[in-house]
């Protein structure tokens, strides 16, 4: 059976899949959160690790230790730390690199805090320096050090805080201050997910939508979603969509893959602006290498959008590979695309 979704009808002003921030389609994001880390699919090391530590935190009666989480948009940063809260039985206060202007701010935020709560401070990478000052003896010594008076007169007295738990989320650790990235005890390394996994995660996201899925339509869509939960919970309401309104509601294999076409997501999960990456390179660079701000000038896109969330699906996919000089493009990436490998190397001599 075929379905053509060519027509896509209503469904052309969607927002894009693939994004650095969250779309509406994300609104009702927090029903599909796992609550424990049992329901948490994938991340074996990091939920291993974090397993222990939990353990042995509790049986002391003491907080977490400080806790750094980095990897890619949408793989279960915020999903993972309200999930440490949640185990470890105490309170999470949320806030972000970006929203916590002045030190007063956050040395406010700090002296609100109850024994053994969790502190998660998201894209903690853009703090800025004054306000990280305050962390560190925060997170060292559970203190922080207030100037009272000024000039001459000024005073600094010591105000000490309960002990708390910061847990950190960032999309790039590399850009944490080396005093800042010494002072947590843990760093948890969030990898992309495997297909298995991800199909997992759809067919659970399913359930709670009360969607009807078939397992090939779950692995369908989770080959296609690059890695990321988000994305595929993404897929998985705008496959929804088109399954309800063209083939009768239940997401099979044949109506994910018409529905993801129709997206014009390929059958890897690569969309419009990875084939764009990899042609420009192709087309304007000779394959490369080109410096990454060149590239993001030359297809229309930021630089750090490439950076975040194009780069490290092509790079795990084998399309892409960094070097010194820049980014290059692999045999692989002219085999998708199509195209005959320059020099005659590849397929073009396998064939016969
Ligand atoms: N391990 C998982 N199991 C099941 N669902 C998950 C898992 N990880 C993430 N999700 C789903 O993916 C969505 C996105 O996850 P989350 O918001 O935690 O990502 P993030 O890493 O914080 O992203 P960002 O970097 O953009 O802040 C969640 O709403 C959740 O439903
Ligand atoms: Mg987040």
């Amino acid at each position: 059976m075929s379905i053509d979704f060519s027509d896509t009808g209503g469904f052309e002003t969607e927002e894009p899949l693939v994004t650095t921030s969250l779309t509406r389609d994300d609104e009702n994001e927090g029903s599909l959160r796992p609550k424990t880390l049992k329901e948490y699919i994938g991340q074996k090391k990091a939920k291993g690790n974090l397993e222990v530590f939990i353990q042995a935190a509790k049986m002391r009666g003491e907080p977490l230790d400080h806790v750094l989480l980095h990897g890619p948009p949408g793989l279960g940063k915020t999903t993972l730390s309200n999930i440490i809260a949640n185990e470890m039985g105490v309170n999470i206060r949320i806030t972000s690199g970006p929203a916590i202007e002045k030190p007063g701010d956050l040395a406010a935020l700090l002296t609100n805090l109850s024994e053994n709560d969790i502190l998660f401070v998201d894209e903690i990478h853009r703090l800025n320096r004054s306000v990280e000052e305050i962390l560190y003896p925060a997170m060292e010594d559970y203190a922080i050090d207030i100037i009272i008076g000024k000039g001459p007169s000024a005073n600094s007295i010591r105000l000490d805080l309960p002990k708390f738990t910061l847990i950190g989320a960032t999309t790039r650790a590399g850009q944490l201050s080396a005093p800042l990235r010494d002072r947590f005890g843990v760093t948890l390394r969030l990898e992309l997910y495997t297909p298995e996994e991800l199909a997992l995660i759809v067919k659970r996201s399913a359930g709670i939508l009360e969607v009807p899925i078939e397992d090939e339509g779950a692995m369908e869509i989770a080959r296609r979603s690059r890695g990321t939960p988000r994305i595929a919970n993404r897929m998985l309401r705008r496959v929804r969509d088109f399954a309800q309104v063209k083939a009768g509601g239940v997401i099979t294999r044949t109506v994910a893959d018409a529905a993801l076409t129709a997206l014009e997501v390929d059958h890897l999960g690569l969309d419009s602006v990875d084939r764009r990456m990899l042609l420009s390179i192709i087309e304007h660079y000779g394959g490369g290498p080109v410096g990454l701000e060149t590239l993001a000038a030359t297809i229309n896109e930021e630089a750090v959008t490439l950076e975040d969330v194009y780069e490290p699906y092509l790079m795990q996919m084998g399309f892409l590979t960094r070097t010194p000089r820049g980014r290059c493009v692999t045999q692989r990436a002219y085999q998708h695309l199509g195209l005959s490998v320059p020099g005659g190397t590849g397929l073009d001599q396998l064939r016969f």
